[in-house]
C-alpha cells in the first residue's frame, strides 16, 4: 500500500488551508496514495489557539468534516484528516480530533488528542490545557493492510499509548511540532516508537512560520519497523510518498521477536 503525508505551513485564513489541502490531497493521488493523512490543525494552526475556538464545529457535522468526506470519497482514498477542531461540553474548550475516512467517505474513526503540550522555556510559551479538552480513549482501527493506530503530536513522548493498541502495522501521527522541541526530539521519538512497536510510523507536520508567529519544524516522514527514515521532507508545503512493505515488517518481527519477549507485570 502507498501512503502519503502532506505537510503544510498553515495561514491564518481556514479557507485558503482548505484549497492547500485539497490541492496536496490531489496531488498524492496522482502519485499513487491509497492512503494520505494531513497535519494536526491544517485548517486553523495559523490562528492563536484563543480564535482557533471559534472554529470549532458540531462532531454532527460541518464544513471540514464534509470536506474530508468528500475529498475521500472522490479521491477513493483513506483519508486521515490530521486534526480539527470539534466542540465539546465546555464552549470555552475545543476537542483536537482526528477524524478518519474510508474511501467511501464514510467516517470509520475518531481520536481525541489525548496529551495536552504544555513548554515554556522564557522565549515561548504553550498551555494546550487552556483552550483544549483532552480525549480519554485509545484509538486503532482495521485496514486492508492490518491495524492502524493513532496519535497526535504531543502524544508521540507516551510510548505507553502506542503499547496499549496491541501490534499495529502503522502507526499515524498528525503533528505541529515547535521548531525548538522538534529540532532535538521529533526523529529520535518517532523511530523510537517504529522500533519498539516494530512497525512503520507515517508522521505528518507542519513546518515554517505561521502567521501567528509561531515555527514549526516540519520534518514529515514515514519511517519502516527498522527504524530507517524512508522519506523526509524538512521544510516548506508538500508531500511525502511511499510504500509500504508488510512482508519485510514480518520478517523484522521474526528475525527479533521482541514483542513476543515482553514480560508483563517486570
Ligand atoms: O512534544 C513536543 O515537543 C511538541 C508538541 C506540540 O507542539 C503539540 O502537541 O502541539
Amino acid at each position: 500500500m502507498k501512503v502519503a503525508a502532506i505537510q503544510m505551513v498553515s495561514v491564518s485564513k481556514p479557507d485558503t488551508n482548505i484549497q492547500t489541502a485539497e490541492r496536496l490531497l490531489r496531488q498524492a493521488k496522482s502519485q499513487g496514495a491509497e492512503l494520505a493523512v494531513l497535519p494536526e490543525y491544517w485548517s486553523i494552526m495559523g490562528l492563536r489557539d484563543t480564535d482557533k475556538v471559534n472554529f470549532a464545529e458540531p462532531s454532527s457535522g460541518g464544513s471540514l468534516q464534509s470536506f474530508l468526506a468528500q475529498m475521500a470519497r472522490e479521491l477513493q482514498m483513506t483519508i486521515i484528516g490530521g486534526t480539527i477542531p470539534l466542540q465539546s461540553e465546555d464552549s470555552q474548550k475545543i476537542y483536537n480530533a482526528c477524524l478518519v475516512y474510508d474511501a467511501n467517505g464514510m467516517q470509520i474513526a475518531r481520536y481525541d488528542k489525548i496529551h495536552l503540550f504544555g513548554f515554556q522555556n522564557g522565549e515561548e510559551s504553550y498551555q494546550e490545557s487552556n483552550t483544549i479538552k483532552e480525549g480519554d480513549d485509545i484509538v486503532s482501527f482495521e485496514s486492508a493492510i492490518g491495524k492502524i493506530g493513532l496519535g497526535v503530536c504531543y502524544d508521540l513522548r507516551f510510548p505507553e499509548l502506542f503499547r496499549n493498541m496491541g501490534p499495529c502495522s502503522l502507526l499515524v501521527l498528525p503533528a505541529a511540532f515547535t521548531y525548538t522541541t522538534g529540532q532535538a526530539h521529533w526523529e529520535i521519538l518517532l523511530r523510537a516508537r517504529a522500533i519498539e512497536n516494530q512497525c512503520y510510523v507515517l508522521a505528518s507536520a507542519q513546518g515554517g512560520i505561521h502567521d501567528s508567529g509561531r515555527r514549526t519544524w516540519g520534518h514529515s516522514m514515514l519511517i519502516d519497523p527498522w527504524g530507517k527514515v524512508i522519506t523526509c521532507l524538512d521544510e516548506g508545503e508538500g508531500l511525502v510518498i511511499a510504500d509500504l512493505d508488510l512482508d519485510a515488517m514480518l520478517k523484522i518481527r521474526s528475525n527479533l521477536p521482541a514483542l513476543k519477549h515482553r514480560r508483563f507485570g517486570c
